[in-house]
């Protein structure tokens, strides 16, 4: 039987047969980035529809987080190219990909923890033309729950509320498709489920999304479909179901803690 370790064996036929749609929201081909003598993203043909919610999982060092900053434009590809809604962005600087409706919320909070939840909320205002500051800062602070916090410094909200409000800010600039990295990383419960229903109810609204998370509950809550990275490469992509039931999966799962 053949296993992951195989090279050959990595890229299962549905995977293989996947063709690149650059006309999709997001399409990258046959990216590449190599560090040194190490190749974190090989080659990767990574397609994502109009309103889709996909999450990308797969075990530590499997080159998500890279991929993610290719994708941003974060990191300059090796080889490979990066379309967004059909045209390619892989020179792009990474301030001109958000403009044009690629938004990012990394793992860490990038916040203001002096100003006030609503003063974060109109910084990426000023990136655009809304003459409708405050009813756009109002319309987000109902969306991420935090309309009674307003006026309190971001400094002060607990750590699931500092992450809502980032995802908010982000949302402020419209995007057509939201790259999340780990959401939900060190959240309670109560904070897991009121960020998985806030990225379901933009997702409903028409805000495509690609989410890594390790947190199999919460992708469970969340996705339509899920891409498993395992070196680099893209391993297996399908329903939830498929992808838990899917013993290659298991195994590269088992392989990281044997
Ligand atoms: N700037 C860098 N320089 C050298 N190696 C790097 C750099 N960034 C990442 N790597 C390596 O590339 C590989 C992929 O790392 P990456 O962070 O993308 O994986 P990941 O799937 O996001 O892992 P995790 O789930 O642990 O965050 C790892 O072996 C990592 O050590």
């Amino acid at each position: 039987m053949s296993t992951p370790s195989d090279p050959n064996a990595r890229i299962k036929p549905a995977v293989a047969a996947t063709g690149l749609d650059r006309d999709a929201v997001l399409a990258t081909e046959a990216l590449t980035k190599r560090f040194g003598g190490l190749t974190a993203v090989d080659s990767v043909d990574f397609t994502v529809d109009e309103g889709e919610l996909r999450c990308l999982i797969g075990p530590n060092g499997a080159g998500k987080s890279t991929l993610l900053e290719l994708i941003t434009g974060q990191l300059s590809p090796t080889e490979g190219s990066v379309y967004f809604d059909g045209i390619d962005i892989t020179d792009m600087p990474s301030h001109e990909r958000i403009d044009a409706g690629l938004s990012v919320k990394f793992q860490s909070p990038h916040i203001y923890e002096a100003l006030t939840v609503a003063q974060n909320l109109q910084i990426p205002l000023q990136r655009t033309d809304r003459a409708d500051v405050d009813s756009a800062i109002r319309e987000t602070l109902a969306e991420v729950g935090l309309a009674d916090r307003a006026e309190t410094p971001a400094g002060d909200l607990s750590h699931g509320q500092q992450q809502r409000l980032e995802i908010g800010m982000a949302t402020t600039l419209e995007p057509t498709l939201m790259l999340l990295d780990e959401p939900v990383a060190g959240m309670s419960v109560e904070e897991t489920a009121s960020v998985a229903e806030l990225i379901r109810s933009l997702n409903d609204d028409g805000m495509a999304f690609v989410v890594i998370e390790h947190d199999m509950e919460f992708v469970r809550k969340i996705s339509d479909r899920v891409t498993v990275l395992n070196q680099g490469a893209i391993f297996q992509q399908g329903s939830i179901e498929e992808i838990e039931a899917d013993e290659d999966v298991q195994r590269i799962y088992l392989g990281e803690d044997a």
